[in-house]
Formats: C-alpha cells, sequence, structure tokens
C-alpha cells in the first residue's frame, strides 16, 4: 500500500483529535483543564520550568486518555460482545489514564501551592 505523504497523514492526525473532542467526553474535560492551566499560568505568572512542566503533565493526561480511547474502540470492533479477557484490557488502559490523572493532581498542587500560599 502506498504511503500518504505527509500533509494528509497530519490531516488523518487532525481527524482523530476532532473526533476525541467531538464524541468523549472525558477528552473535553481535559481540553478545558488544559485551557484552565494556560490561563493559571499567565495569571501567576509561572516561570518557565513550572509551566513547561505543567504543559506537560496536561499533555500527558490527554494522550493517555486518547490511547486509552483507541484501545477501547479496538476491543469494541475485536469483541462487540462481553470477554472477560476484554473486560481486563479496557480496566488496564482506564488505569493509565487514572494514573496520569494523579500524577497530574500531585505535581500541579505541588507547583501552584508556592505560587498561590
Ligand atoms: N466487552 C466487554 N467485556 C467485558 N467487560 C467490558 C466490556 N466492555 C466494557 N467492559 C467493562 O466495562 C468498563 C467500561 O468500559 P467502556 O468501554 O464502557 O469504557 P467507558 O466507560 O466508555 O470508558 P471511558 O469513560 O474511558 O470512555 C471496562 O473497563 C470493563 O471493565
Amino acid at each position: 500500500m502506498k504511503k500518504p505523504v505527509f500533509y494528509k497523514s497530519l490531516g488523518f492526525a487532525f481527524k482523530g483529535l476532532i473526533w476525541m473532542f467531538k464524541n468523549e467526553r472525558n477528552f473535553q474535560l481535559e481540553v478545558i483543564a488544559l485551557f484552565v492551566n494556560i490561563i493559571l499560568i499567565f495569571a501567576l505568572k509561572l516561570n518557565h520550568l513550572d509551566s513547561i512542566l505543567i504543559l506537560l503533565i496536561c499533555g500527558f493526561v490527554l494522550v493517555s486518555e486518547i490511547l486509552n480511547t483507541a484501545i477501547e474502540k479496538l476491543c469494541d470492533f475485536v469483541e462487540p460482545k462481553f470477554h472477560t479477557k476484554i473486560g481486563i484490557i479496557k480496566d488496564i488502559a482506564a488505569g493509565a489514564v487514572l494514573l496520569a490523572t494523579i500524577f497530574a493532581v500531585i505535581v500541579g498542587i505541588s507547583i501552584y501551592w508556592n505560587y498561590i500560599f
């Protein structure tokens, strides 16, 4: 199969992001959280390193959500019926998002704490 040119691949990737934003509520909330963090970065005048860390952890949560959804969709396609193995695969993928979120909250609190108090 012929490989699509770069700008077409970029288009497919954007299509995926738009799909996520239109269809996944958690992803929508995480994008809102990203914008809130961007506002806080400017409002609290975070230094360069702290700003980068906040953006990194937001990206980390968004990427884990996208991968979780991709795994869920693949599972539903491969096995639409109930299957314990599919259940554990989905649970593991969801665990990745949970872990990313816990780390994001810890890092976020420890950074913002210094600027607020
Ligand atoms: N086909 C299946 N077989 C067995 N268990 C399943 C199956 N589909 C879902 N589950 C169980 O239900 C849970 C939720 O799965 P579901 O696909 O509904 O994700 P979701 O709630 O939409 O997740 P998210 O909020 O991340 O989109 C899974 O973690 C798994 O434990």
